[in-house]
């Protein structure tokens, strides 16, 4: 459903068809949304699909196959360096023809995120800085990097930056994170009532 999904987004997003054509689609989206919504999970209930533990989210905005936004990034480790693949559609379009710099923070956060936590030191992003050195192309095959430079108790600093498959050495858009591993006591006032229900 998540590709179904994405491929409806990016022909809304580029269609020039005319207006009736328009109001005929929206009407089966409705149609075709309606079932969906007879059954659906609370805010803190997880989907059933999803393995908290093993780092299974199948609707993250940026992983997730199931989601309609995510590109979906493709992420995987060699050695101590993350690495992500995607393709941007016209969805993530900021300035015309390339990414909307917000997209390109998210991309990061999550790769450093992935970085931090397959390297054993899970926490939240608690700041991110971003430098746009050239803008992201859509439609052009991407490679994203990140990796630890630093770990001082349980505050863990990544770098990542993000480039074109074609030329990986030419970074577009650069982040440094910091992220905070939670106490159990912030664990439990965040997350406490997700952990109960999940459990
Ligand atoms: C196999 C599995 C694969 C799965 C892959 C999954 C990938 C997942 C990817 C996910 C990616 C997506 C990720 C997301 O999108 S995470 C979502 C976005 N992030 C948030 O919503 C976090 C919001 N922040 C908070 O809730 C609090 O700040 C928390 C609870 C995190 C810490 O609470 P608190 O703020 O009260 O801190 P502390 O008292 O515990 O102290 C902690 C230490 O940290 C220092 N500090 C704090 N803030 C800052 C700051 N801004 N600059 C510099 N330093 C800062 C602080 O001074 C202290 O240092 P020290 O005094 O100890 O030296």
């Amino acid at each position: 459903m998540g590709e179904a999904l994405r491929l409806l987004i990016e022909n809304a997003t580029a269609t020039e068809m005319p207006t009736e054509h328009i109001l005929r689609a929206a009407e089966l989206i409705r149609q075709a949304a309606a079932p969906l919504g007879e059954h659906r999970r609370g805010r803190f209930d997880t989907a059933s699909a999803d393995d908290l533990l093993g780092g299974i989210r199948l609707y993250n905005p940026v992983t997730g196959e199931g989601s309609a936004f995510a590109p979906p990034v493709d992420m995987h480790r060699e050695g101590d360096l993350a690495i992500g693949t995607c393709t941007l559609g016209r969805a993530f379009e900021g300035p015309p023809s390339f990414a909307h710099g917000g997209v390109s923070a998210m991309l990061l956060d999550q790769m450093l995120g992935y970085a931090v936590t397959t390297a054993g030191h899970p926490g939240m992003t608690v700041r991110l800085d971003t430098v746009y050195r050239s803008p992201v192309p859509l439609y052009t095959p991407l490679r994203m990097t990140a990796s630890i430079t630093e770990v001082n108790g349980r505050r863990v600093t990544a770098t990542g930056a993000i480039t074109t498959t074609t030329a990986p050495t030419t970074a577009l858009v650069e982040a440094t994170g910091l992220f905070v591993a939670l106490r159990s006591d912030q664990a439990k006032r965040l997350f406490g009532p997700v952990l109960d229900r999940s459990a």
